[in-house]
């Protein structure tokens, strides 16, 4: 996820009168008070008479029937309040006020609370996502109340086959997995990262239409490293450091086996976990399931549709993407998912020859061929020291010697470490070769950006582009998000695997409504001929739909929170 100068967020908001939307009837297995304390299904004091006496539920409401027009008002009167009762305290203190009041609605009456967060989704995103969810993490076992999601854990070995029918929905499209080793910036969080899965999860309902009864939250503990959190006497999750190697693995084969015996269609989407874990498990998996590592292929998705996006801003043709120099700064699983992406991009461009003008650095700055030892998945964007002994440069060369001396059209950080972009870079990309250069501080949460939005502007100049992954104050913003339409269209074409291909068309095409980009993530999977098709609709009548038919497709089947007539059945 996240955020560019400019105005998207409008077009998430999809406005709509409580009173439009007639929706159909929803068989409920449970009566009486059971129904109450099911967030799927309550409708607090909004249940009308004839329902309360269907469902057993008379007399244990008051006796006013409420409007969910009139509950929603009242929730976002308390929510104001809220805010002007804080009003001064400490940031971290109003944010965690903030995010208690909408996770207990959450866990009250979800139909109410997603259709607040669709409503304000500019303001409430960075509450249930980035940068409060990373607070949230470090916070979480102080903070739990109820479990949501679902935990498996290096306990659970032999377990699992059963222990995922445990769950009460009869369909899953959506999991979003994490096993904690890597959470935004704030490394190894262990179990207290099933907040990342539920809060991305949430970001799929709001903006993406994906139905929420159909989501599942994963955390998968395999212990941790954080010597904190296993002295911390509240933590909740296993006791034990991480497992490693084939027992590692051998965790999240019988999961990955457990989901997919059950819901053999549900894309899982890996999550924060370590870079030697991301490639690892990408590789191990993505031929037999339908799965993809959002940092590494969703981050790569975002950026790509963002460096595309500044060609066009430069008012030069997109094929111009091949000559822009571009310094990555981090050589974890999002920098080189990002370089990989955009190599393919510049090889379509310009040809299997073409020699991209890409930069790569890791803590040990500038990445060489001489390196004595450099990580595989780094290996293919290794300079030769030949190329960058032209250019005054070396192996490890700092980072401001490489901005100086490359003067890059764009300037991208992937590193999680805040601040990285100081004065002195931000200064030295004025003499960029661009006339519009790129920054991109695309870590998480904020204070893990390599720079702040006003910093950009103010030693770098006005005329950047300038985005971010977690959103700045006093800076207008609006929020895109790719991922989320790439999970949308692969659940609607019902793809076998997510290819690049995919992934590829969700950057290339990037509109700014969700369902465009949906409909287009399906129709490369059609020409791709992974589309299996999805409820009713088949692999024919996908390949058939015409763009606009595919279009309507998508948003026809996008959910929306209202509250339907509840049917008893046993
Ligand atoms: N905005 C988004 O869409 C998005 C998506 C994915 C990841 N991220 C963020 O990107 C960051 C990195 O994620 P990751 O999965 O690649 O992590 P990672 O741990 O796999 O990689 C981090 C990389 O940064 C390098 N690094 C560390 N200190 C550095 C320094 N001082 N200078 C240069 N490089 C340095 C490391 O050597 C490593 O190569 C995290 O903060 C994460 O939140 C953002
Ligand atoms: O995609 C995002 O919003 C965040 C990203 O996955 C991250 O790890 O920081
Ligand atoms: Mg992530």
């Amino acid at each position: 996820m996240w955020r560019l100068a400019g105005s998207a967020a409008s077009n998430l908001r999809r406005a709509r009168p409580f009173s439009t939307c007639i929706p159909g009837p929803c068989i409920v297995h449970k009566r009486g008070a059971d129904i109450l304390h099911d967030p799927w299904f309550n409708k607090d004091t909004g249940f009308p008479l004839t329902e309360r006496d269907r469902l057993g539920l008379r007399g244990l409401l008051p006796p006013r029937v409420i409007s969910f027009e009139q509950q929603y008002v009242r929730f976002m009167e308390s929510y104001h309040s809220l805010e002007k009762n804080t009003r001064g305290q400490p940031e971290g203190f109003v944010s965690l006020a903030k995010w208690r009041i909408l996770n207990r609605l959450h866990d009250r009456n979800e139909t109410l609370y997603y259709r607040v967060l669709i409503d304000n989704i500019e303001d409430f995103a960075p509450i249930i996502y980035t940068p409060t969810v990373g607070l949230v993490c470090q916070n979480y076992s102080g903070l739990f109340r109820r479990p949501r999601g679902m935990y498996f854990s290096a306990k659970d070995k032999g377990e699992m086959m059963s222990m995922i029918y445990n769950w009460p929905a009869h369909q899953v499209d959506m999991i979003v997995l994490t096993d904690g080793s890597r959470i935004l910036g704030l490394g190894d969080l262990g179990v207290q990262g099933i907040g990342i899965p539920i809060g991305k999860l949430d970001m799929y309902v709001a903006a993406a239409g994906i139905n929420p009864q159909r989501i599942l939250p994963v955390m998968l503990d395999v212990g941790t490293n954080n010597q904190k959190l296993l002295e911390d006497r509240l933590y909740l999750g296993l006791r034990q450091p991480r497992l490693e190697g084939e027992e590692y693995l051998s965790i999240v084969d019988e999961f990955m086996e457990a989901v997919h015996t059950r819901w053999p269609k549900a894309i899982v989407q890996f999550e924060d976990f370590q870079m030697k874990w991301a490639f690892e498990t990408l590789q191990r998996y993505r031929k037999r399931f339908c799965m993809f590592n959002d940092d590494i292929q969703g981050t790569a998705g975002v950026a790509l549709a963002g460096l595309l996006g500044t060609v066009r801003t430069q008012g030069r043709p997109l094929a111009d993407f091949a000559n822009q120099k571009i310094v990555v700064v981090g050589a974890g699983s999002a920098g080189l998912g990002v370089l990989n992406m955009a190599v393919q991009a510049v090889k379509r461009m310009a040809g299997a020859d073409a020699n991209p003008q890409f930069f790569l650095l890791d803590k040990d700055g500038l990445i060489t061929k001489a390196r004595r030892v450099i990580d595989p998945a780094a290996a293919p964007f290794a300079k030769a020291p030949a190329e960058i002994e032209k250019l005054g440069l070396m192996e490890g060369a700092n980072l401001i010697e490489v901005v100086k001396k490359v003067k890059p059209h764009v300037l991208l950080g992937l590193s999680g470490v805040g601040g990285v972009f100081n004065e002195e870079v931000l200064k030295a990309m004025r003499e960029s070769d661009s006339t519009k250069p790129a920054i991109f501080a695309m870590s998480n949460p904020t204070m893990n950006a390599e720079c702040a939005a006003v910093d950009a502007f103010k030693h770098a100049g006005e005329n950047i582009v300038f985005a971010s992954g977690s959103p700045f104050k006093n800076v207008d913003l609006g929020m895109v998000s790719v991922l989320t339409w790439i999970g949308l269209g692969t659940l609607l074409s019902g793809a076998r695997l997510i290819s690049d291909g995919m992934l590829q068309a969700a950057s290339e095409c990037i509109r700014d409504i969700t369902a465009e980009v949906g409909a287009a993530v399906i129709r490369a999977a059609v020409a791709e001929e992974l589309a299996e098709g999805h409820g009713d609709i088949g692999p024919r009548e996908l390949r058939q739909m015409s763009e606009e038919e595919t279009v309507e497709h998508v948003k026809h089947n996008m959910w929306f929170p209202v509250y339907s007539p509840l049917v008893h059945e046993k």
